[in-house]
């Protein structure tokens, strides 16, 4: 069965139509870099597959239409947006262990197994140092690796990430994105990740998206494929839809 199987997806906002006719399949777990210009309607697709965008035609994610699996659903997607607020100081930890909410009953108490489980995915991304820090209080590159172990510890099958990298450094870009292809290869997770650094993803096993292509297709990722796309994004300026 596939993980993702999307057929003649029709989606955008109220008269303005942003995803024409997409289809593509990830037919097994995957890393997917999703790309395109600014406001070709990559952020859509995301937020069009958890449920807050209105579509036509068919997502089905492992087997099950988007439409009626809605429980199940929160179950088998996880989501890093693109902009996450938080308006009261909290400490990274008590953030972090948030990723696991899903799996808890209403005001049951967070164990000392769920934050052994914490520190874990704080020690893989390499920010066990912030642990005691307040959230506010770090820079930007610092809180997009919170959210990022927020979201690994939520560990859905499938994880949905609106450029991720966007604020990191070339050393944490390249990291991040070690990260996703090794949680992708050992532990059987699909990463829909957007993205906008092209270069970062050359030495990368998976496929690519290239929203702003008419007719976009899964592509293989090989230096080929990843050049020819970034030659095709600078020679073409996008063109808005009415
Ligand atoms: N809620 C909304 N209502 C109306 N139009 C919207 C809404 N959200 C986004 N848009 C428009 O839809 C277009 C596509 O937005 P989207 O965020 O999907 O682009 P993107 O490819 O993710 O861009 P970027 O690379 O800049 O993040 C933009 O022109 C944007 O202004």
């Amino acid at each position: 069965m596939a993980v993702l199987e999307i057929k003649g997806l029709v989606a955008g906002y109220d008269e303005r139509v942003l995803l024409r006719n997409l289809s593509f399949l990830v037919p097994e777990p995957a890393f997917v870099a999703i790309i395109g210009h600014n406001g070709s309607g990559k952020s859509t697709l995301l937020k069009t597959l958890t449920g807050q965008v209105p579509y036509q035609g068919q997502i089905l994610v492992q087997g099950q239409p988007l439409k009626t699996t809605s429980g199940v659903l929160a179950q088998s997607l996880s989501y890093l947006p693109q902009k996450n607020n938080v308006a009261f100081p909290i400490k990274v930890r008590e953030l972090v262990v948030m990723g696991l909410f899903r799996q808890k009953r209403l005001l049951e108490h967070y164990t000392a197994a769920d934050y052994a489980l914490t520190d874990d995915v704080l020690t893989r991304l390499h920010i066990s140092h912030l642990s005691q820090r307040t959230f506010t209080q770090l820079s930007g590159g610092e809180q997009q690796l919170v959210w990022l172990a927020q979201l690994m510890l939520q560990n859905a099958p499938i994880a949905l990430l609106d450029e991720p990298t966007q604020q990191l450094d070339v050393y944490h870009k390249k990291r991040v994105f070690d990260l996703m292809t090794s949680w992708v290869h050992h532990e059987q997770k699909t990463v829909l990740c957007i993205t906008h650094d092209l270069l970062n993803l050359l030495p990368l096993q998976g496929y690519l998206l290239n929203i702003s292509h008419p007719s976009p297709t899964l592509e293989v990722i090989t230096p080929q494929t990843v050049l020819a796309q970034q030659q095709f994004l600078e020679e073409r300026q996008h063109a808005p839809s009415k």
